[in-house]
């Protein structure tokens, strides 16, 4: 089970609890009844039998908290446990009206609000049935009541008190059926807003990798460089340099005119593929423009760029490209500079710039360093 399982159960086991601990106000209220009926002298059987009312009541709702508290309910195939409740509860009502004579009638109404518990929970066929087991617990009234009580109520009487909850019972059934449709709805809604949150998170995604990436190399565009650039020029310290090199493919026209601009392509995505790998993650490299590209890399020597670049040069001279003879060899030059702390980006890129130029201008497939570098 995932984490978001663990902490979606747990929040529902919460919920349980509380609507469990909601349904012991109810049972408060028919523990008040009994117990002033009986001090007023309006309980109509025995001691014992309030009694053991109120102990019935307490143990099964002891269990019901056990298996809640134990996380046992959640074996069950509903673990809100809520028809097991509600029998329960119907019941022992049933039991309490037996003896509360003169209250019986008001005290009906209860079944209802014991019904309520299940409007969220209860599909429309399980609250029907729930309604009707509380009218034949209702209505058992009836049959017994002549053998347990020396004066029963008239049977008119019952009947009628029967009629009025059978249609109170129907009307909550309705309402009920109403708020879970407008629930069912609601959530629908929810659900389809979800789902249209997702994809504009996603398309926000894809219009973030638009604006910051080159749609063909996948590496960073010129306008991200520049900002992510002078962003660490302003985190270097004192002593400290970043290496700056602008890389331009060689004789990339003769690639594309002929063999055309689709061979092309695939030789600025190796490129891009081949750079990325011999590179750190933080290594910053983007597109600059055509078959240009630059790198800035933090906290680096001349040395150390140099390493950096010639590992990429040579492993580009290296590399076979499809679409391309056998034997052609694709390669590139690079111009090198340093950046210190207060540097001027523009200032320094011009200045690997002519660095590329002179490498060219050296045969090409070689790096040339600026000589500010060494200022
Ligand atoms: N296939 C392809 N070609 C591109 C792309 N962007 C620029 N180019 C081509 O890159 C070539 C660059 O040519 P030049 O600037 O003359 O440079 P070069 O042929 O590499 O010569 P040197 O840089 O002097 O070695 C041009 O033919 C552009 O059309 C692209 O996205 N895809």
């Amino acid at each position: 089970m995932t984490d978001t399982d663990t902490a979606t159960q747990a929040k529902f086991q919460r919920l349980r609890l509380q609507r469990f601990l909601m349904a012991q106000l109810n049972y408060l209220i028919t523990y008040v009844v009994i117990i002033t009926t009986w001090l007023f002298g309006e309980y109509h059987g025995t001691e014992l039998q309030a009694l053991s009312h109120i102990l019935i009541g307490f143990g099964t709702q002891a269990v019901f908290l056990w298996l809640l508290i134990s996380n046992l309910n959640l074996k069950f195939r509903d673990p809100s446990m809520t028809v097991a409740q509600i029998v329960v509860a119907t019941l022992l009502l049933t039991y309490m009206l037996v003896y509360v004579g003169e209250l019986r009638g008001s005290m009906t109404t209860v079944y209802a609000i014991i019904l309520l518990f299940g409007v969220f929970q209860l599909s429309r066929r399980a609250f029907v049935v729930c309604s009707g087991f509380a009218l034949a617990c209702f209505g058992s009234l009836i049959i017994l009541e002549p053998m347990l009580l020396p004066e029963p109520a008239p049977v008119n009487r019952m009947l009628l008190q029967w009629f009025l909850l059978a249609c109170f019972l129907a009307w909550v059934s309705m309402f009920c059926s109403y708020i879970r449709d407008l629930r069912e709805r609601l959530q629908m809604r929810h659900n389809t807003l979800q789902v249209h949150q997702e994809t504009l998170k996603g398309m926000m995604g894809q219009l973030e990798s638009l604006a910051t990436t080159d749609g063909l190399t996948g590496l960073l565009n010129r306008r991200t460089f520049y900002q992510e650039a002078d962003r660490r020029l302003t985190l270097l310290t004192p002593g400290k340099t970043a290496g700056l090199a602008v890389i331009d493919l060689d004789h990339f026209k003769q690639v594309n005119d002929t063999y055309g601009h689709d061979v092309g392509d695939k030789v600025l995505k190796s490129f891009a593929q081949i750079a990325r790998e011999s590179l750190r993650e933080d290594d910053l490299l983007a597109r600059f423009g055509g078959e240009e590209f630059i790198l800035l890399i933090h906290h680096a020597d001349v040395d150390l760029l140099n390493q950096c670049v010639e590992r990429i040069r040579q492993r580009f001279a290296q590399t076979r490209f499809a679409g391309l003879p056998e034997d052609y060899r694709c390669t590139l030059s690079a111009g090198l500079s340093l950046l210190g702390p207060g540097d001027r980006l523009d200032e320094r890129i011009r200045q690997a710039d002519q660095a590329l130029y002179a490498a060219k201008a050296a045969g090409r497939n070689c790096s040339q360093i600026s000589d500010a570098a060494y200022a």
